[in-house]
């Protein structure tokens, strides 16, 4: 006879990385169904994102296969992504992650609509809030150039536009190209104010923020006035770009945001003819300014011509070519991503956020 205690047992050698216990007392695993010689449980993880789902998935089929008596074993991977519970949240998100960079024309952009697609391939819900109010790109590289979102004059509230499984709003959408190049600073804030109170976003796993590039007076504003759970700051190899996005670190601890990770942008350069990879930059600076700030690099993204073609296209190559090596790299990103979050939200874990001065 399998009992239900049988199986918690030989689940119980599985550990979580991340949170360094096993799944079993994390209260991961759900629904335990034994019929005869069949044994069938869900694991119930923290995001649909989690790098380790299918090593978890298959870590549990052979330990439950080497019981005594089982003959079949069905394992359901499953996911409720946790909340960010810090702050107030704008209704049905769970989490915010800003998408940020010291100075602009480093990618940032062109990493949160990848980074968006690619988390929402894994089954996540996702939304993308442009809030590069001065130069909204997301349109653009989302393919939804010229679409206008529904607006409920009513209910006061904006339906968000959708592509490639995200949600996004912008005031691109609202307003005519180039527009809101002239505004003055109270039409930006009131703007920015409204796309972040009046969007019907739904249910969200995650709402990532393309924030403004630099760190002036509406950056500090915005990360005070949305819920932020965390930032990733984009940069690029170049020491300059390095000291922009050591002020943008400063802003977010400032603003007592932790900081999820950096992303390298345009770290190495794809040669489009033999495919050889070069360090054009120098090296290792992500890495020493990630040691200095107590934070993580999340992902080296190359400069490759592909990525522009395709973000410049509306296509971003997370949706164009899934299965590329381009691709690959912001799947990762996305599970380090998703990683951190569930890091944060799990407040029993003492990571080195940055807020600690
Ligand atoms: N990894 C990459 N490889 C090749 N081209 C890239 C890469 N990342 C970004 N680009 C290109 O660099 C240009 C600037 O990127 P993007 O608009 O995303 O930057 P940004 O930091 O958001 O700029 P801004 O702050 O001005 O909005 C774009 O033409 C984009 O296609």
């Amino acid at each position: 006879m399998i009992t239900e205690a049988d199986i918690l047992k030989a689940l119980s050698v599985i550990i979580d990385p991340d949170f360094k216990k096993d799944i079993v007392s994390l209260g991961f695993v759900k629904n335990i169904a034994i019929e005869g010689k069949q044994v069938a449980f869900t694991i119930e993880l923290t995001t649909p994102a989690c790098p380790v789902k299918e090593e978890f998935r298959r870590q549990a089929d052979e330990a439950v296969s080497a019981l005594p008596g089982v003959e079949k074993v069905e394992v359901t991977m499953s996911s409720k992504t946790t909340a960010s519970t810090s702050k107030d949240h704008i209704p049905g998100v769970a989490n915010i992650v800003a998408i940020a960079s010291g100075k602009g024309g480093v990618g940032k952009s062109t990493t949160a609509v990848n980074l968006a697609v690619a988390m929402a391939q894994t089954g996540a819900r996702v939304g993308l809030l442009d809030a590069d109010i001065y130069g909204p790109s997301i349109p653009r590289m989302m393919g939804l150039a010229g679409y206008k979102p529904e607006i409920d004059h009513e209910a006061k509230t904006i339906q968000p536009l959708e592509n490639y499984g995200v949600k996004t709003i912008s005031i691109g959408y609202l307003v005519e190209e180039n527009q809101a190049m002239i505004w003055r600073g109270p039409m930006v804030a009131s703007a920015l104010n409204q796309l972040l109170t009046d969007v019907a976003w739904g249910e969200l796993d995650y709402l990532f923020v393309d924030m403004p590039p630099g760190t002036g007076d509406a950056q500090l504003t915005l990360t005070q006035k949305v819920p932020v759970t965390g930032a990733v700051l984009v940069t690029t190899p170049q020491d300059i770009a390095l000291l922009d996005c050591r002020k943008g670190i400063d802003m977010f601890r400032k603003a007592r945001v932790p900081a999820l990770g950096i992303v390298e942008n345009m770290s190495q350069f794809i040669c489009p003819h033999c495919g050889k990879s070069s360090a054009i930059f120098a090296e290792g600076g992500a890495e020493r300014l990630s040691q200095e700030y107590k934070t993580e690099v999340l992902a080296h993204i190359p400069l490759d011509i592909k990525i522009r073609e395709k973000a410049d296209e509306g296509t971003p190559i997370v949706a164009a070519f899934p299965d590329s090596e381009q691709a690959a790299h912001y799947k990762r990103l996305a599970g380090e991503v998703a990683r951190r979050v569930s890091i944060q939200n799990n407040r029993k874990i003492d990571i080195p956020v940055m807020i600690q001065e």
